[in-house]
């Protein structure tokens, strides 16, 4: 298959500075190389030039509004171009408010498309539910249709249009969700597999569930949304909310050969690796499992 990089160097949804590190590193980490080498045809479309807005004042506490609005309207067009090429967009992050963009992007050239969340957290708070008013946690409210009464508007949004169902979406991997996050999960009927159910069914027998959940038929595109801080702190230490039991680098193998192996992969985003926090070795180990992982969403098999 053929394969669209691009980097998207981006922070302004969380605060702390590093993750506009995070093409660079996982491009010296030899990512393109990686997926090349398993015989797709890679073409790299280079990093995104985000620029941040001038006086950018929050929005009831919400940071960085028209900065983060801005640079995912850059997102949006740029993987609505290499998707409509029938390319697969890999989206290499950059703070995971880039996803708002990605998938606004991607459904612009495939709006059947459904979106497997692979996180820690559910990234569904509202900027009037927020508590820390930092974007990369508020992602999916600005993409779920049926979100809209429950959230406002933002400046720097205006070109974004609610693109997804909520029965389009399923979660795996989630550990840390809000009061505020789980009311909305229920009230609009999305599903989840916590780690709670990946302890309960198995990878093999919930991978089957969420596959079958989400996509009944097994003909729509999938974008697979992956924030490194859904593996345990253990495998993924730098990145900026690490929460502890979290996924094997061994579960992430197999999520990743059953989400290949459906052939219909169709975006997938790399977010929340933040070469600035941890040590030189945790640096190294986050940035190495997180290039293994992807090699194998991309044709890496373990039986060869
Ligand atoms: N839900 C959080 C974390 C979002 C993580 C974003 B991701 O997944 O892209 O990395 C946490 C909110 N809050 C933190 C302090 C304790 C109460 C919950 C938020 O800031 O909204
Ligand atoms: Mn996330
Ligand atoms: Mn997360
Ligand atoms: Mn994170």
């Amino acid at each position: 298959p053929s394969v669209g990089v691009v980097g998207i160097p981006f922070s302004k949804g969380q605060p702390r500075g590093g993750t506009e590190h995070g093409p660079a590193l996982l491009r010296d980490y030899g990512i393109v190389e990686r997926i090349q080498d398993l015989g797709n045809k890679v073409t790299d479309y280079g990093d995104l030039t985000l620029d941040a807005v001038e006086d950018d004042k929050p929005w009831n506490k919400v940071k960085n509004p028209r900065t983060v609005g801005q640079a995912n309207r850059k997102v949006s067009e740029c993987v609505s171009k290499i998707t409509r090429d029938r390319q697969i967009a890999l989206t290499l992050g950059g703070d995971h408010s880039i996803a708002i963009g990605s998938i606004h992007g991607h459904a612009q050239s495939c709006p059947d498309l459904v979106v497997v969340w692979i996180d820690a957290h559910a990234d569904l708070n509202t900027p009037l539910s927020s508590d820390s008013g930092n974007i990369h946690g508020m992602p999916l409210s600005f993409i779920v249709k049926e979100m809209a009464p429950y959230t406002a508007r933002l400046p720097g949004f205006e070109w974004c249009q609610p693109c997804i169902s909520a029965r389009d979406l399923i979660y795996i991997g989630l550990r840390d969700v809000d009061e505020a996050e789980r009311a909305y999960m229920t009230e609009c009927g999305i599903a989840s597999y916590s780690m709670q159910e990946v302890d309960k069914y198995g990878l093999p027998d919930m991978m089957e569930r969420v596959l079958k959940t989400v996509d009944p038929t097994g003909k729509r595109p999938i974008h697979l949304s992956f924030d490194v801080d859904a593996m345990d702190p253990e495998y993924s230490p730098s990145t900026g909310t690490p929460v502890h039991g979290g996924l094997t680098r061994r579960e992430m193998y197999y999520i990743a050969e059953e989400i290949a192996g459906t052939g219909r992969l169709s975006c997938l985003d790399v977010v929340e690796v933040n070469p600035s926090l941890g040590t030189e070795a945790d640096r190294k180990k986050t940035v190495r499992t997180t290039v293994d992982v992807v090699s194998h969403f991309f044709g890496k098999r373990r039986e060869g």
